[in-house]
């Protein structure tokens, strides 16, 4: 069957990561609609020319690596473009939809040491494999690379001491930033280490216990116009609804908690013995929220599951109305959490950071 005829422009970042991850799309459509003719269109946005680095930061910094191709698809200039879902806002824009989650990588972050043999983790003699063994190779004070406060708020939550320090731009620069010796350790995204052949990088892949991911992070969504009938029943051929269901439990988690830009948020879910849905979310808001002139974050963690039974797949909207449900209910969980004060407090870090 061939649902479409015409070429089909597909926008995407320039990037390698941006690149790779557009590359297993295309891949995807190919093998579900056999003789589609596909062009990759490449393009720079904001985020990439680091527009948001130099103090953006909320609705400035949120879509800034997805706002110029969602132009090109208002304006015709490209039919789909595949995104990172974390970093899609949970509104899109008018006339938008995403037309499909054709596939996750796993989502959990990682702890990145420098390369074995250095020091430290030699006089532990092996390698650590678990957060706190990880933590324990650095030094008091040790400077964590992240521009992230979701990392720098739980990473902090295990050692108080530890310093945040900003690392910008992409994944090799960051890591060539700790090669350099420039932070003792990194938290990046699993996922973009995996997609860019780095994996042997990743020191200790961070459970939730210890971090939880952003909402998105390891999930691919392709956008396209919402009137493209065409696209959207190719991409219809690519949508998994069991991350389309996890995808909406995670956003409507970050949309309720203040959208994610201001404050740190975690969330990930993913179905469990097959036919439930569990979310595990995170939240931190300013300890002066709490009581006035404290300052630091409350902090809180908690998981929720709801039946997604198998015979309901059918049924997409059910799903996706249950899904954020979860969402929204364990936020709300959450909120209620740290605003009564009865969530974990965290010192602010040294120098004002998180
Ligand atoms: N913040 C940028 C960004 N957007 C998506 C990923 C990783 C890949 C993914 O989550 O799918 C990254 C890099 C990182 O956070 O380390």
């Amino acid at each position: 069957m061939s649902v479409t005829t015409r070429p089909l422009r597909v926008a995407t970042r320039s990037s390698r990561l941006a690149l790779a991850q557009t590359e297993a799309v295309v891949e995807r459509l190919r093998r579900s609609v056999p003789g589609v003719a596909v062009e990759i269109v490449p393009m720079t946005t904001r985020g990439d020319h680091g527009a948001w680095q130099d103090g953006a930061r909320g609705a400035e910094r949120v879509g800034a690596f997805v706002k110029e191709l969602e132009v090109a698809l208002q304006e015709g200039r490209a039919d789909l473009a595949v995104h990172s879902l974390k970093d899609v806002p949970t509104d899109l824009p008018e006339g938008l939809v995403l037309g499909a989650f054709p596939e996750r990588e796993d989502p959990r972050d990682v702890l990145v040491l420098p390369p074995a043999g250095s020091e430290p983790v030699e006089r532990h003699g092996h390698a650590p494999t678990d957060a706190t063994s990880a933590l324990a190779v650095l030094g008091t004070g040790a400077r964590l690379g992240t521009s992230s406060q979701r990392r720098g708020v739980q990473l902090r939550l295990l050692r108080p001491d530890l310093v945040a320090v900003p690392v910008r731009g992409n994944v090799e620069t960051r890591l060539r930033r700790l090669d350099e010796g420039q932070v003792d350790a990194l938290v990046l995204a699993g996922a973009g280490l995996r997609r860019l052949g780095l994996a042997h990088r990743a020191t200790v892949w961070l459970g939730p216990e210890a971090v939880v991911p952003a909402a998105g992070q390891g999930t691919l969504a392709v956008e396209c116009r919402a009137d493209d009938g065409e696209v959207r029943e190719a991409l219809a051929l690519l949508d998994r609804p069991e991350l389309r269901a996890a995808a909406e439990a995670e956003r409507a988690f970050l949309a309720r908690t203040g959208a994610g830009c201001r404050w740190p948020v975690g969330a990930w879910a993913r179905m469990v013995e097959g036919q439930e849905l569990e979310l595990v979310g995170f939240v931190a808001i300013p300890a002066g929220e709490v009581r006035e002139g404290t300052a630091g974050w409350m902090a809180a963690r908690g998981w929720r599951r709801v039946p997604l039974p198998r015979a309901v797949e059918a049924d997409a909207p059910a799903w996706v109305d249950a899904a954020r449900q979860l969402g929204e209910s364990l936020a709300d969980e959450l909120l209620q959490r740290v605003r009564s004060g009865e969530g974990t407090f965290l010192e602010s870090g040294a120098a004002g950071g998180v």
